[in-house]
């Protein structure tokens, strides 16, 4: 028996499986403090036989196998979350192997097991949401380095109608500071799920997350671009993103991927809401071979 967390700035999504990815008990917690939520955690472990759990994270954490707080949720606006010793917080109450990376990286390894990237060694997860993560798998590998990609916070243009200010606290107009769900909640003075008939909403939400997509393509080349989070849940911004990605990018990645199949290559979740704690499993699954 596998433990997954999937541990975002909202909610914890709990659940105990298998190697193969089958959700046996699934249960999710709100995200208070440190203490009130991680004994929750405990206790939904407590009772299974528990062999390796795996941990998908809000960040940024410390995934550095050699530094002195690995493991560590490090230096996120969430006060109470700041410098908390996550995998050491799990180690004490459950002394087995313990995987751990970012929520985003976990969603594309789930993606990849058991989802839309199946077979594929190459993949990004994408998600829009209260903040935008991106996470990739490339040539095989979970895409790490200095400290982990933060691919929501690239810069990106601006339209030329557009004067809004931008969100985020450290960039202003980055990505998530135009495109993530409190930029489109701030922009246009109500959330997105109140805004779905109004087409200049999604346009403009599309110009900026495709452009995003594109460079990510310039970059990595990923063979399978998957978008999940709350805001993609306006399924008609997905057909929108695929053309602005064809625009951007102009004709110059010559690959039916692209030009003809792009339906098949930008898409939703396989595994839905569930991608998250699936790749926390698939973590933990990692983590015990
Ligand atoms: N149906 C919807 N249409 C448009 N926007 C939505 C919709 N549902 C949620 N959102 C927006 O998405 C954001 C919440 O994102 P999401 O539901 O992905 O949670 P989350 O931020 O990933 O949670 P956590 O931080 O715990 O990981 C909010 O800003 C919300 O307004
Ligand atoms: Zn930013």
């Amino acid at each position: 028996m596998l433990g997954a967390i999937e541990a975002g700035g909202t909610k914890f999504v709990c659940a105990v499986g298998d190697e193969h990815g089958n959700i046996h008990e699934r249960a999710v917690f709100p995200t208070t403090t440190p203490e009130e939520t991680m004994a929750h955690v405990i206790d939904f472990f407590r009772p299974h036989r528990i062999e390796a759990i795996g941990i998908g994270s809000f960040g940024p954490i410390d995934l550095r196998p050699d530094s002195p707080t690995y493991g560590y949720i490090t230096s996120t606006p969430k006060q109470a979350w700041a410098n908390f010793d996550f995998v050491g917080a799990m180690k004490r109450h459950f002394p087995v192997p313990i995987g751990f990376d970012t929520d985003v990286n976990a969603a594309a390894l789930g993606e990849q097991r058991w989802g839309a990237a199946r077979g594929l060694d190459s993949c990004l997860y994408m998600t829009v949401g209260t903040g935008i993560g991106v996470g990739a798998i490339v040539e095989g590998r979970l895409l790490h380095g200095l400290l982990h990609p933060e691919m929501g916070h690239i810069l990106v243009r601006r339209h030329p109608d557009d004067t809004f200010a931008g969100v985020c606290p450290y960039h202003g107009d980055c990505l998530e500071g135009m495109a993530s769900g409190p930029a489109i909640e701030r922009r246009w003075g109500k959330k997105g799920a109140e805004l779905a008939d109004r087409h200049e909403v999604w346009e403009l939400e599309a110009f900026y997350l495709a452009q995003a997509i594109t460079n990510y393509i310039l970059v990595l080349s990923p063979k399978k671009v998957i978008t999940g989070g709350g805001v993609m849940k306006q399924t008609h911004v997905l057909p929108l993103v695929r053309r602005h990605v064809q625009k951007w990018l102009g004709g110059y990645i010559r690959h039916e991927a692209i030009l003809e199949k792009i339906d098949e290559y930008i898409v939703p979740p396989a595994l839905g809401d569930n991608a998250g704690v699936a790749g926390a499993l698939a973590l933990a699954a990692v983590a015990n071979e």
